[in-house]
């Protein structure tokens, strides 16, 4: 997550439970009822050195519970009214990239030639705290985090991971994957060093560790101002810190509160807009994901998200125009423009209107009804395309083939959705986990979008 200071959004992400309560949540499935797991050792030991180390616990009205629908989140012991203020986490319980340069590996890290990323100076910082076990003093707050993540690039040992994927996701899933191995593989020699400095770091910094530390950082860091530190690669973001106990509140895209840090309290403090009763969980903001961001970036998906759309490869728009031509497309034909359809393609992609070609519960994006209209055009139109899109005179046979390509396009994605549906149902994936699940909700955001946007072309269906 990133709470973005007074942005009012807070970025974080997902885990899989632990066995134990892993069983818990499907016990109160059936029962629909938080279980608060304040109780918990974990959690005492969690409070206790947060206390010792400056938290108000008296003043903090959450405790941990797990619900039905979200999982592990945070329940609210009282009523809560717009302006209240939900957490307050001291500085020096927040953990910046800067701040692990006064630790044992900060003079590590300041000798690298190559300048580490501050990710993956967060990565090293919690890789080795983790293998210290309970003589860390981040103990109490490490033990609390997530072991596993429901993100498709956390589980990509497994090729199955990728192909349940619509296939435009499945490209960012493979992309997102190749910046984490090259960020690993960039620091092997700090990696080296430290393991070098420290015999007990031996063999600690797999790929494996490295990708659960990223997905930590990732899914559950707030926004914080960049340090401008000389000792991190000056190109990467510098702009979050790991907050214990903040990071137990879970996303709601209608949530609204007001986040950052006060250098007034030293703290990092959320503050809700909402009203919440007690004994309900609290939400915040992390930002206007659509469910395959969410997915991607923090392992979870929301019904009915209201950022939610399908995206579409410009390929399969193009092809939805094409395929409404029964005879090559009447166009002029020139040295210069030998295909008709790649000039077009070309038009589009020099105007980014390749870009966020998708259909969401309100219609097609303003980018894919340019984009129809303009590979609907006749050569002589394309020339002066900003012209003929700004005079928004379309004929009723354009708009005709507009509508029947959009219908084509929207069709052939509904097959592909009901097909992968099918073979989710089939079992495909041998283990019906928590990302299979979140796939499966993918899928049928999709396809109650993709419908949506066929009734809304033909209401009389
Ligand atoms: C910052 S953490 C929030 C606390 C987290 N549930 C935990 O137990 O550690 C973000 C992760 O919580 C989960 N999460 C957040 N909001 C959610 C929601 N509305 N529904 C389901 N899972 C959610 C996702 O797994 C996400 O990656």
């Amino acid at each position: 997550m990133n709470i973005h200071e007074s942005t009012y959004d807070v970025t974080f992400c997902t885990m899989i439970e632990s066995r134990r309560q892993c069983r818990r949540r499907k016990n109160i499935k059936l029962f629909n009822k938080p279980i608060p797991v304040d109780h918990d050792e974990q959690y005492i030991t969690l409070m206790k050195w947060m206390k010792e180390h400056g938290f108000n616990c008296k003043g903090c009205c959450l405790k941990p519970a797990v619900f039905s629908d979200t999982g592990r989140g945070l329940m609210t012991k009282k009523n809560l009214r717009p302006g209240d203020s939900i957490v307050e986490i001291p500085r020096h319980l927040l953990v910046t990239a800067k701040d692990i340069l006064n630790t044992e590996l900060g003079p590590i890290i300041k000798r690298q030639q190559q300048t580490p990323t501050p990710y993956q100076v967060v990565c090293a910082f919690l890789i080795t705290e983790r293998s210290k076990g309970k003589s860390s003093f981040w103990y109490p707050y490490i033990n609390v985090l997530p072991k596993d993540f429901t993100t498709p690039a956390f589980g990509s040992t497994k090729q199955a991971n990728f192909d349940v994927l619509p296939t435009i996701v499945r490209s960012r899933a493979i992309n997102q994957l190749q910046d984490i191995r090259a960020a690993f593989e960039t620091a092997s020699c700090l990696f080296e060093d430290i393991e070098r400095a420290f015999a007990q770091y031996r063999s600690v910094f797999s790929f494996d560790s490295f990708v659960w530390a990223w997905f930590v950082i990732n899914s559950r860091s707030v926004y914080m101002e960049p340090s401008g530190c000389e000792a991190f690669d000056p190109k990467a973001s510098d702009d979050f810190a790991l907050a214990p106990f903040l990071d137990l509140l879970n996303h709601s895209p209608g949530a609204e509160v007001t986040a950052g840090f006060d250098p007034v309290s030293n703290c990092y403090r959320i503050k809700t807009l909402d009203s919440y009763h007690a004994y309900d969980q609290v939400f915040i903001h992390y930002g206007p994901h659509d469910n395959v961001n969410l997915l991607l970036e923090y392992g979870f998906v929301i019904p009915s998200n209201p950022h939610d759309a399908v995206s579409f490869e410009l390929g399969a728009v193009v092809d939805a125009v094409k395929s409404q031509h029964d005879s090559p497309l009447p166009c002029r034909r020139t040295r210069e423009v030998n295909d008709p359809w790649e000039f077009k393609a070309h038009t589009l992609k020099s105007a980014n209107l390749d870009l966020d070609l998708s259909c969401s519960m309100s219609g097609p994006s303003w980018n894919l009804q340019t984009a129809l209209r303009i590979l609907c055009m006749e050569y002589n139109e394309i020339v002066t395309w900003k012209r003929v899109i700004a005079e928004n005179n379309i004929s009723p046979a354009t708009n005709n083939l507009i509508s029947m390509a959009l219908h084509k396009l929207t069709t052939d994605e509904q097959e592909q959705t009901l097909s992968m549906l099918q073979k989710l149902d089939d079992g495909v994936c041998e283990e019906n986990t928590d990302y299979v699940e979140n796939v499966r909700m993918l899928w049928k955001e999709r396809l109650d979008i993709l419908r949506a946007t066929q009734v809304e072309l033909d209401p009389n269906g």
